[in-house]
């Protein structure tokens, strides 16, 4: 090697000394990551130094960083933190640089280097890894074969002190959550390479250190390593989780943190207190007939689908004499004496009651379920098929469930036709499947000799009906518009309890002046005339009045509501049910 050579490589390695030992000296004086910010801007403001002879921009562009550590380019080199094994390494790398590379192409060649492609002799940390995985000595090989014009130990003596002891320069950078930003100095075979360079890095210094040094920084690791455990073991005894904290002061949420919960588990909520009364609103499911039934499922329709209303008796509703006399006969007596009426007594599990809107078939269905002393279970169909779809026919199986434990039971399903319509091309999947598990469920509380169930379906719409459901439907009772004596009746109920002066000949009056009312239009006539009084105090006294200065209701009100309120039903519909009950009606 020359003497130009030679001088040359001195003035890179004195460059390449100087800004380690700024660079190592800010790795053990302030943080990593100040010390990758160093490296970060000697590339991006100086680019060129891997080709050029420049390096003194390096030392001033460090000097500068070491002063001054601001954080302006943090973010960049969070991103690379993952990716550097070291940046000493890379810095090293980067300054001691192979000549045959450098000659060639500067730039390249650095590349090279880094990707451990440069097999080159002059390569001082190139060579000592090859010769270290060959098996040879690497120290005297390393002074051996290396051609550069300083020695090993000279650059040992020129860093002892400023490295960072081995297992502290070993530990890869902790990798930050969401880096992608990558910096120039990296590239893929860095980290696959990672382990070689920190090797690298241990042979070439750690080696070398005289044996005081050494014993004196295996001191202070030993030192600082009693120092860690000692503060771990202070704040074990005295700092507490959040977790510890409420495990200390509730123990039973020891179940709700952390604690496993299988899928079919049941869900503890982690209120204190909120488990206990939640199982005290659990619903204790025994009967061996609800195990396969959805608990929530079981406490909608006790919570919802059970009437638990004022029982209606057969007084309350009025006229339908043939209806209420077969329902009787039919339904009514069976389910009080099921040993009497067996065989071909046997009642039917099903009745169908149809008529105009407002006549009566859900107070009917009421009032069969009190006579009967039966739990009434009321559903209408609509909500099936919308308000559960997709659950519909899980309901309608856990409805049957739930009846058949609250035997005897009177299940009515109001708007039954919107549920057993004939079946078309067009029918949804999920009606579909609702309607079959209903035939199915109906067949199986026909056919249970056991079973005291009573299905009462009411439509507006029989001719709408399934052939299937119609023929299930044994009992098919036709529930008209009231007749004047019903509708009498009906005044009178409702007055019963109203302040009014309407004499027997009134009432009758108003009855006959309301031809072709159903029993709901009835109801509404009655609180409109019972308005009235209301109407004429006063605005000015209305808050103040007193309850029996307001006048009672008279005939005058009722010819004034019959103004406001008219029939609801037509009379082409109610063609269609006389029609419809010759056909398939019980034909009274
Ligand atoms: N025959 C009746 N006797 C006494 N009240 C009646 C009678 N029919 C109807 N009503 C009154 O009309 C209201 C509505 O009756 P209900 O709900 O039983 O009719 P519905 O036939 O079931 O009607 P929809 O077909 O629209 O469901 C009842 O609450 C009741 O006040």
């Amino acid at each position: 090697m020359d003497t130009s050579e030679n001088e040359q490589n001195g003035s890179k390695y004195e460059c390449f000394n100087n800004s380690l030992q700024l660079y190592l000296h800010s790795v053990q004086s302030s943080s990593n990551l100040t010390s990758i910010k160093i490296l970060n801007d000697l590339w991006q403001t100086k680019k060129d130094i891997f080709n050029s002879e420049s390096q003194l921009k390096i030392l001033n562009t460090a000097k500068a960083l070491t002063q001054n550590s601001s954080t302006q380019n943090i973010k960049t080199w969070k991103s690379s933190l993952s990716k550097i094994s070291d940046p000493a390494i890379l810095v090293e790398k980067s300054l001691t640089l192979c000549k045959k590379c450098s000659m060639a192409n500067n730039y390249i060649g650095y590349k090279t280097f880094v990707a451990n492609k440069c097999n080159c002799d002059t390569c001082l940390f190139e060579s000592s890894r090859n010769k270290r995985e060959s098996g040879i000595d690497t120290k005297s090989t390393v002074n051996n074969t290396h051609s550069n014009s300083f020695s090993q130990d000279k650059l040992v003596e020129e860093h002892k002190g400023l490295f960072k002891p081995k297992s502290k320069l070993k530990q890869p950078p902790k990798r930050i959550s969401g880096q992608t930003q990558l910096s120039p100095f990296l590239n893929n075979t860095e980290t696959n390479s990672k382990s070689d360079l920190n090797t690298n890095y241990k042979f070439e210094f750690g080696t070398n250190l005289d044996r005081e040094n050494i014993s004196h920084q295996t001191n202070l690791d030993r030192e600082e390593e009693e120092n860690k455990a000692h503060k771990s073991n202070v704040a074990k005894i005295t700092f507490k989780t959040a977790k510890e904290t409420l495990l200390a002061s509730n123990p039973a949420a020891k179940r709700t943190l952390g604690a496993s919960r299988k899928a079919q588990g049941k869900f503890i909520p982690p209120m204190i207190g909120a488990q206990e009364k939640q199982e005290k609103n659990e619903t204790i499911i025994t009967d061996d007939r609800l195990k396969h039934i959805d608990p929530k499922m079981i406490e909608l329709i006790e919570s919802e689908i059970i009437d638990k209303g004022t029982p209606v008796g057969w007084d309350d509703i009025a006229g339908l004499q043939m209806a209420k006399s077969v329902i009787q006969e039919a339904v009514v007596w069976p389910l009080l004496r099921p040993d009497i009426f067996t065989g071909l007594r046997r009642p039917p599990k099903g009745i169908l009651l149809f008529g105009p809107p407002g006549t009566g078939k859900t107070l009917i269905g009421k009032c069969v379920a009190a006579q009967c002393r039966a739990t009434f279970f009321s559903i209408s169909a609509s909500s099936l098929t919308s308000k559960w779809l997709g659950d519909g026919e899980k309901m309608v199986r856990a409805l049957f469930a739930v009846a058949r434990c609250h035997q005897p039971a009177v299940i009515f399903i109001d708007e039954i036709d919107s549920l057993l319509t004939q079946r078309s091309d067009s029918e949804h999947e999920a009606t579909r499947r609702i309607k079959t598990e209903f035939l199915v469920q109906f067949d199986g509380a026909a056919t249970g000799e056991e079973d005291r169930l009573l299905i009462v379906g009411a439509t507006n719409r029989p001719q709408e009906l399934d052939e299937a459901a119609r023929r299930r439907l044994v009992k098919r009772l036709y529930i008209p518009l009231p007749d004047l004596h019903a509708r009498q009746q009906i005044i009178s109920n409702l007055l019963k309890d109203e302040n009014n002066d309407l004499t027997c000949e009134q009432v009758a009056e108003i009855a006959t002046l309301t031809d072709g009312y159903s029993g709901a239009d009835m109801k509404s006539l009655c609180s409109e005339a019972a308005m009235g009084p209301i109407r004429s105090v006063p605005l000015s006294q209305i808050v103040s009045i007193d309850r029996d200065k307001v006048r009672p209701v008279n005939v005058e009100d009722f010819i004034n509501a019959l103004q406001r309120v008219r029939p609801s039903v037509s009379q082409d519909d109610l063609g269609q049910y006389v029609k419809w009950n010759s056909t398939y009606g019980q034909g009274f």
